[in-house]
């Protein structure tokens, strides 16, 4: 079969459809993750609120039922679709702005680069669409009419009227120093696996499912890596009360590392770790069958 051109739509119906995958995949490990990640610190003599990932999965299906656990979700599946629709097209730009011709293979320090852009990409989307997602997540009044927020309307409307666009977008320098180089590592580790586990003789465009989902899986281990420390940071500074950190992220960093010390950089390491593999696997496996499909329904697009 002849080989389907690149082409900048198509990146984008696939990530965006890659990313619903994500969500439906990786969403309740993401509360668990974001929850553990805020939690109030234990007063002395007061244990914790949760002891660790399956303390807080347990308590939180008991309190506030299964569905608990996907609360916030209506944000990231409106926010994420077009985050890594975004994502996959800046990718794809980046990689076609280093080629000297449509066929010529990337190196990896190349398709690192084009990832990076990707990045910076999503955060104009990102860094808002993070803030509504977090505070939505730590809310735990049982009762919905208890709650600051009724959803990521409301909550877009109350934080920007409180601090203006300058609230909406706190946590922007995190975004980046999260997703510029957790990108790279995102995209070149799967692009990597592919070829690696592609047998000889055989073209990676060939889909295998298995070999798509270990790449993808393995990918959202490889982002989370880099990106948990800027998280934890990101996370706290995104649910701060107002004018709490004035100085950002620099504030935040200081102030964990002097009060909790730097292991409290790696808060929400299982569960995310736990929710990387399938969500990304899901991802992956989405973009590649959409990819497919669309080359077969629309070869021109
Ligand atoms: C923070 C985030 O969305 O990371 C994505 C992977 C995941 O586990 O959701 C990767 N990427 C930022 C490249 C879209």
């Amino acid at each position: 079969m002849p080989k389907s051109k690149p082409s900048a739509i198509k990146d984008f119906i696939a990530g965006g459809v890659g990313g619903v995958c994500t969500v439906v995949a990786g969403h309740p490990l993401d509360t668990v993750k974001v929850r553990l990640q805020t939690m109030p610190k234990a007063l002395p003599g007061q244990p914790p609120m949760f002891t660790g990932t399956f303390d807080c999965l347990a308590k939180t299906v008991r309190k506030e039922g299964f569905f608990g656990l996907y609360k916030g979700m209506a944000a990231p599946i409106t926010g994420v679709a077009p985050i890594f629709a975004i994502c996959f097209l800046g990718f794809g730009i980046g990689k076609r702005l280093q080629q000297k011709h449509e066929n010529e293979e990337l190196t990896y320090f190349q398709l690192f680069k084009a990832g990076m852009l990707a990045g910076v990409f999503t955060t104009v989307i990102m860094a808002p669409g993070e803030r509504i997602k977090c505070l939505l997540q730590i809310q735990q009044e049982a009762n919905v009419n208890e709650r600051k927020y009724k959803g990521p309307v409301d909550c877009a409307k109350k934080i920007y009227k409180e601090g203006g666009i300058r609230s909406v977008y706190r946590g922007t320098m995190a975004t980046l120093l999260r997703d510029v180089p957790a990108t790279g590592a995102y995209f070149t580790s799967y692009e990597w696996l592919q070829r690696v586990l592609t047998p000889e003789g055989h073209d990676r465009s060939e889909m295998s499912i298995w070999r798509t989902l270990f790449a993808g899986g393995m990918a959202g281990i490889f982002n989370w890596s880099v990106a948990i420390p800027p998280d934890v940071l990101k996370s706290r500074l995104q649910t701060a009360p107002h004018g709490m950190y004035p100085n950002g992220v620099r504030d935040v960093f200081k102030h964990i590392i002097k009060e909790e010390g730097v292991m409290s950089l790696y808060k929400g390491f299982t569960p995310i770790m736990l929710r990387a593999f399938p969500a990304n696997a899901a991802c992956f496996l989405g973009y590649e069958v959409c990819l497919k499909f669309l080359n077969w329904a629309a070869p021109g697009l």
